[in-house]
């Protein structure tokens, strides 16, 4: 790959629920180093259209590349790969309760390969450091706030130094000074680099973090004049 290729392209794909057309003929681009939001009312297709990113569903027609994979000819076999060079991050925190933070990063290491103990440590401390809990590593997360687990999943989003993290209401579940420290967490890693894609309902992040604007209206994606 170029490094002048998109990190994530869409070509007149269409994005299916089951045998319902939820958007049709979706084209747009992004690339390293965007901050593109995803927006629209509920049941408009966000999440339909993210999901199809990470290949939760299947694209059918059209073309669409993400990280280096063609998402029309992708085989089941190929999702763990593939989720592997994307980072994803929900609205609910999805950690394991019963282990420690360093836990649930290793535990995500391991099972993506990695084996040599010194380098596991290492990128557990990178990426915490990355998102402002550098102390957190022996903490449980029912001893965390909403916003500190949310920077966990997004640092275990980073582990494997994704070139786009696609994020689902990352802030859905967090009062307004907690999202806001979550956006900037997300400014960060994107002005290093990283891609972000996040699909959001809320309309002061898109005023106070200006960036990119796509709407799911109508069956369609549109780009909003920025
Ligand atoms: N698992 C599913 N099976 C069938 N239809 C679904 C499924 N999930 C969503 N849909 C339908 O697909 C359409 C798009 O839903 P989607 O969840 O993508 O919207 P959304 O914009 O993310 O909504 P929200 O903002 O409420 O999360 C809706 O009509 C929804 O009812």
């Amino acid at each position: 790959m170029f490094s002048t290729d998109p990190v994530l392209s869409f070509e007149h794909a269409d994005v299916y629920q089951g045998d319902r057309l939820v958007l049709g003929d979706v084209t747009f681009q992004i690339h390293k180093g965007d901050f593109a939001y995803l927006i629209g009312r509920t049941g408009s297709g966000k999440s339909s259209l993210l999901k199809t990113l990470y290949a939760d569903l299947f694209l059918r027609n059209g073309k669409g590349h993400i990280a280096g994979f063609a998402l029309e000819s992708l085989k089941p076999r190929d999702v763990p790969m593939l989720r592997r060079k994307i980072g994803i991050v929900f609205q609910d925190f999805q950690l394991f309760t019963d282990r420690s933070v360093e836990d649930n990063l290793r535990f995500v290491l391991k099972a993506t390969g990695w084996t040599n103990k010194n380098d596991i440590n290492n990128r557990i401390a990178d990426v915490l450091m990355q998102v402002g809990l550098g102390t957190a590593q022996k903490r449980m997360p029912h001893q965390m706030s909403g916003g500190e687990q949310q920077r966990v999943v997004i640092a275990r989003a980073m582990l494997n130094e994704p070139q786009i993290l696609i994020a689902d209401e990352p802030t859905g579940n967090l009062d307004p000074a907690v999202s806001d420290q979550i956006m900037k967490v997300f400014q960060t890693i994107n002005s290093a680099g990283t891609a972000v894609f996040m699909a959001t309902h809320n309309y002061e992040l898109l005023n106070k973090y200006p960036a990119r604007v796509l709407r799911c209206q109508d069956g369609q994606v549109i780009e909003l004049a920025g």
